[in-house]
């Protein structure tokens, strides 16, 4: 931007964000948004719970705004920051200051008072970006509300129904991840603060009930999702998850812009939790980190591929036929480590399959963001074999580490990886290997591709550089945003 012009300013609002709190991939882009978008000339100010972890990370917060009624209780507003770039968080206490998760208790279990935290979130970041809120005596208004998936969705419905003395300024909303949508009972709707008028098929009610993501996308200026062939599929029975009429209906209000990933973090040349960092000029060095990695994993020492997965143990990330591949994988010479949790049954499925071949299969349950750089630096292949996937990160990331990706053609996998079939190979573009239809035989038969590709070591490696060479950073999706913002202001 030349000097002179006023950036445009955001209120992005969220659940997460890196680095004060992370569930999934939500985090990462919430995170890198700002970074991202400054770059454009757009100036994004993020607004976050305040959970009590998240609280005590905040250097030296500042309360600049005190509500004495939000959707009933009393709530301040801090401001610090978030990296770089400025933070607001919602302090209060009522909603968000107990033991647990973001949206669950220590058991799991979902709060049952969600949609009233994650309302008052919106109504929050309506009155912020609207500038009913005044701090230190100014209306602090923002050109534009972005906000992401169901937990900020209401943001948008406040601003469309109850603006209070606050300006109607245009939303965007992102979603994510359309499974998640944010479902409650009618008998809510009394204590959300909205005029009657706003329950209506066409505003906040959902099936007879209340659909705070469907709120959302019903009242948001523009829809983004987060890429190209999600926002396409998403107009499908077979992936609307019930809001495919309302996406279709929304025709070119919604848009596909791709994630990008933060090189500041995700960077094997440059990257701390690494036994041996490397570029693609020294991709021998990766070796180190490969024994490393089976040191760490109680895996036997082997020149054979060493496969790993990162990610949720859920159905939507195919990892039940994962658990069912794993003696077709090892039969193939192959080995494999997996980080994540999730489903009960899913984690003993794979552990399982780790006591079946010790030495050559270890599942780590848990979360654990260094242990997830390592894997990719260590690993050979990454598996994603998703039934559906918005964006998906972890391929980028195998990417960007030369740990190719072996990925399901659906979302976002579709559009960033590409498949090393004989075209493809001969042309020098392949990057990974892709495969259609999330069931045993076709993760089967992609596993056995990839094998056989690890074999031609020659071969291997010229698609580890196409891929560490693809450039999947922010500067084109940030440019989108920027480029969508401008849409809706002119
Ligand atoms: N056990 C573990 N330990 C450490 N790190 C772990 C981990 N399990 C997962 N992660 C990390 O969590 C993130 C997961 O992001 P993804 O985009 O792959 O999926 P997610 O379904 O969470 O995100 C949703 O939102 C994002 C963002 O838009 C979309 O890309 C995606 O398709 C959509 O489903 C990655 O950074 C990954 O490394």
């Amino acid at each position: 931007m030349s000097a002179g012009v006023p950036a445009l300013t955001v209120l992005s609002v969220a659940s997460e964000a890196v680095p004060l709190v992370k569930t999934g991939g939500l985090a990462d882009v919430v995170g890198a948004l700002p970074g991202a978008l400054a770059a454009h000339g757009v100036a994004v100010t993020t607004l976050l719970p305040g959970y009590p972890s998240l609280l005590v990370q905040l250097e030296k917060p500042r309360a600049v705004h005190e509500w004495d009624n939000l959707l009933g209780e009393s709530a301040r507003l801090l401001a610090a920051k978030l990296g770089d770039h400025p933070l607001y968080v919602l302090d209060c206490p009522a909603l968000f200051v107990r033991d647990g998760l973001p949206y669950a208790d220590t058991a799991g279990k979902d709060w049952a008072d969600n949609w009233r935290r994650f309302s008052a979130l919106g109504r929050a970041a309506a009155d912020i970006a609207g500038g009913a809120v005044r701090v230190r005596g100014k209306a602090q208004g923002f050109d534009l509300l972005h906000a992401h998936d169901w937990q900020a969705a209401m943001a948008a419905a406040y601003l469309r129904y109850a603006p209070f003395e606050g300006q109607a300024v245009p939303s965007v909303v992102t979603v994510h991840n359309i499974a998640f949508q944010g479902q409650f009972g009618a008998e809510i709707f009394g204590a959300l603060g909205l005029p009657p008028w706003a329950w209506d098929m066409y505003g906040v009610e959902y099936y007879g009930g209340f659909g705070m993501l469907k709120a959302g996308l019903y009242c948001a200026d523009a829809i983004t999702t987060v890429s190209p062939t999600y926002a396409r599929e998403i107009r499908t029975e077979a992936f609307g998850m019930g809001l495919e009429g309302l996406i279709a209906a929304r025709g070119s209000a919604v848009h596909g812009i791709l994630n990008g990933i933060d090189a500041a973090v995700w960077n094997p040349a440059a990257d701390p939790s690494l036994a041996q960092p490397y570029t693609l000029r020294t991709l021998g060095k990766r070796a180190v980190n490969k024994r490393a990695l089976e040191a760490e994993f109680g895996l036997a020492e082997d020149d054979g591929p060493l496969f790993v997965a990162i990610t949720r143990l859920t159905w939507q990330k195919g990892m039940d036929v994962l658990a069912e591949a794993v003696d077709d994988l090892v039969a193939e010479g192959g080995r494999l480590a997996v980080l994540g949790s999730g489903d009960a049954a899913i984690e003993q499925g794979l552990q399982t399959a780790a006591l079946r071949h010790p030495g050559r299969v270890a599942v780590r349950i848990g979360y654990d963001e260094p242990l997830s750089h390592r894997m990719q630096a260590g690993g050979d292949a990454i598996l994603i074999p998703s039934r559906f996937e918005p964006c998906g990160l972890t391929q980028l990331y195998g990417l960007a580490y030369g740990c190719l990706p072996v990925v399901a053609r659906t979302g976002g996998l579709a559009d960033t990886v590409i498949d090393a079939n004989p075209a493809a190979l001969a042309t020098g573009v392949a990057t990974g290997v892709q495969f259609d239809g999330v069931d045993l035989d076709n993760l089967r038969a992609a596993i056995s591709r990839t094998v056989a590709l690890y074999r031609a070591p020659e071969e291997w490696k010229k698609v580890q550089k196409n891929a560490m060479k693809a450039d999947f950073s922010w500067g084109a999706s940030g440019a989108a945003y920027a480029r969508l913002y401008r849409s809706l202001l002119a």
